[in-house]
């Protein structure tokens, strides 16, 4: 096991959380698609697939923003979910764009209609948490963040970046103040959502976040292996 995703003395649900389910976080860790973002030494195309299908990930993520905001009991969860999408619709797009630029391409050129399987499979999970409790929803929102910040803390603290990285954009948004403000946001919301949920919603919420955790780390699968709709017998 490498290193854990919380704090140690962390209490808490999403403390439990990241203890119990470290070793997703360390596949998320090791995947190849990261460690080449790392290098810079991913193809043009790898980075390019990445870039399209998450630019329509972040909106279906802001999508259920809205959900959250439509079952938001109060002023504070209401801020959580509107301060929470004016960021990905605004900072969070430099981060694709420090890719774009490594790809020679414009934000709009990179941009695709439609979602390859992995993808499709993280938003329908997503959006279906959305149809359950508030507690539940952000369940499955929160492995984005904490996996995100997570692994380019770790990163940045192994071997800080060269400012001449290819990549140097995309890690400095996602070690950056924004992300690290949502996550802590997050956690701490979802905590107090499970303190006054029933065993029955926590053990939804912990299904939710285990999946979305699995869904990370296919979604590096996805553009490492350029992933799409072709059956795999090629017909
Ligand atoms: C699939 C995915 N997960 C997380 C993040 C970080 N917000 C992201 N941009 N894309």
């Amino acid at each position: 096991m490498g290193v854990l995703p919380v704090a140690a003395g962390e209490t808490g649900f999403t403390a439990d959380l990241g203890r119990r389910h470290a070793d997703l976080f360390e596949a998320f860790y090791q995947h190849p698609f990261l460690k080449g973002l790392r290098e810079g030494s991913l193809a043009r195309e790898q980075v390019l697939h990445y870039v399209g299908q998450d630019h329509q990930y972040l909106t279906a993520y802001v999508r259920c923003y809205g959900l959250g905001l439509a079952l938001s009991p109060d002023r504070e969860w209401m801020r959580f979910f509107h301060d929470g999408a004016s960021v990905i619709l605004g900072a969070e797009s430099h981060a694709h764009e420090a890719l774009c630029e490594y790809a020679g391409v414009s934000y709009e050129e990179a941009q695709v209609d439609h979602l390859a399987p992995s993808a499709q499979a993280y938003v329908d999970h997503m959006m279906a948490a959305g149809r359950d409790t508030l507690g539940v929803l952000l369940a499955a929102l929160l492995p984005c963040p904490w996996t995100y910040l997570w692994a380019a803390a770790r990163f940045t603290e192994e071997a800080p970046l060269a400012a001449d990285h290819p990549f140097h954009g995309w890690w400095d948004f996602y070690a950056g103040r924004y992300e690290t403000d949502k996550l802590a946001w997050t956690r701490s919301l979802l905590d107090r959502a499970a303190a006054e949920a029933g065993p029955a919603e926590r053990e939804r919420m912990e299904r939710a976040f285990v999946a979305s955790c699995h869904h990370e780390v296919r979604f590096w699968e996805m553009a490492w292996s350029l992933e799409d709709w072709t059956p795999p017998n090629g017909s």
